[in-house]
């Protein structure tokens, strides 16, 4: 049982790129991405008690909280015992890695290792270290990225679950191109943004042929002025690049007003970890 109460901030996870460049035999996939952390997401807290989870925040109730909740999974890979509240403020299963960043919190809060946390999910890994970073393999492959210049960014998801077998299944070609190796250096966000330009999310077009919303929350953004719109993992999360700040915060007002059912905030990135 842990001594005494713990609180973490899981971040979202953004896949400001997501290159499916293969699959494997047992039907994963080979990816390349890079990975971003922001400044919103879930807050997990753990005081001493057994195990058990409860749930509250804005998206709890689309979340069971029973024993396959990832919070809960975390806890047992870790062989530890806590009460955990989960504050859920990021829409369940839309791209944003929700529950890996819910059990990647909960690991770092009990001083786990990173021994087997893939078998909780691809983006575990990646979720675990916190850290901007180019993602390969299944997931497990990290590189941290070059300094990143700050992103003013808007998230818009059209309100509903998008399951990530289901995308991946849908996926018309696995053998696309990777991302240049090494990496560009980013001085500022113009170079990022014309670098993302010439880079794709293959998931994309696979997730519109399930979700069509997801090109109307694409157009929307581009609509109020996004410098770069795309599509976040799985989906069904998309997002638009802005020049500063204040019309991201601008932008994310307006589609909210325009679409009341959407999810739509403004973020930053998550401070980088040295
Ligand atoms: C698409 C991404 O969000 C990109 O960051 C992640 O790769 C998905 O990570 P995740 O949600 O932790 O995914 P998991 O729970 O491990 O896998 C869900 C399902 O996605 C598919 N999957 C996932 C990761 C991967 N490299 N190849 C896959 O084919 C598999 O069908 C798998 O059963
Ligand atoms: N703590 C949790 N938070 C969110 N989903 C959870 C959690 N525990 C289990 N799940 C299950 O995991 C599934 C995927 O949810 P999640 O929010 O992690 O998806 P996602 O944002 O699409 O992730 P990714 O970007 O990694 O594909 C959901 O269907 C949900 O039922």
């Amino acid at each position: 049982m842990i001594q005494a109460a713990r609180r973490e901030f899981a971040p979202a996870k953004l896949n400001l790129t997501l290159h499916v460049t293969g699959r494997r035999a047992d039907g994963y996939h080979l990816l390349d991405s890079l990975v971003v952390f922001l400044d919103v997401g879930d807050v997990v807290t753990l005081t001493p008690g057994p195990l058990s989870l409860g749930i509250r925040g804005p998206f709890a109730a689309g979340l069971d909280a029973g024993p396959d909740n990832l919070c809960l999974r975390a806890a047992r890979l870790a062989g530890r015992e806590a009460a955990i509240t989960l504050e859920k403020r990021l829409p369940v299963a839309s791209g944003i890695g929700g529950g890996s960043a819910d059990a990647a919190a909960v690991l770092r809060a009990l001083d786990a290792p990173a021994t087997g946390i893939q078998t909780l999910g691809a983006d575990l890994p990646v979720c675990f270290a916190g850290r901007h970073s180019r993602m390969r393999g299944l997931g497990e492959i990290l590189d941290p990225l070059p300094a990143m210049p700050q992103l003013h960014l808007v998230l818009v998801n059209p309100g509903h679950g998008l399951s990530t077998p289901s995308v991946f299944r849908a996926l018309a070609h696995r053998d696309n191109p990777a991302m240049p190796d090494p990496l560009p250096e980013w001085p500022d966000m113009a170079a990022l943004i014309g670098f993302l330009h010439d880079c794709r999310n293959d998931l994309e077009a696979p997730a519109i042929a399930l979700m069509p919303e997801i090109a109307t929350c694409l157009a929307a953004l581009r609509g109020a002025d996004a410098q770069l719109a795309r599509m976040s993992g799985s989906g069904a999360t998309c997002f638009g690049l802005f020049a500063d700040a204040d019309q991201a915060r601008m932008a994310a007002a307006d589609l909210a007003v325009a679409h009341p059912g959407w999810w739509v905030t403004s973020s930053g990135l998550a401070p980088a970890k040295g």
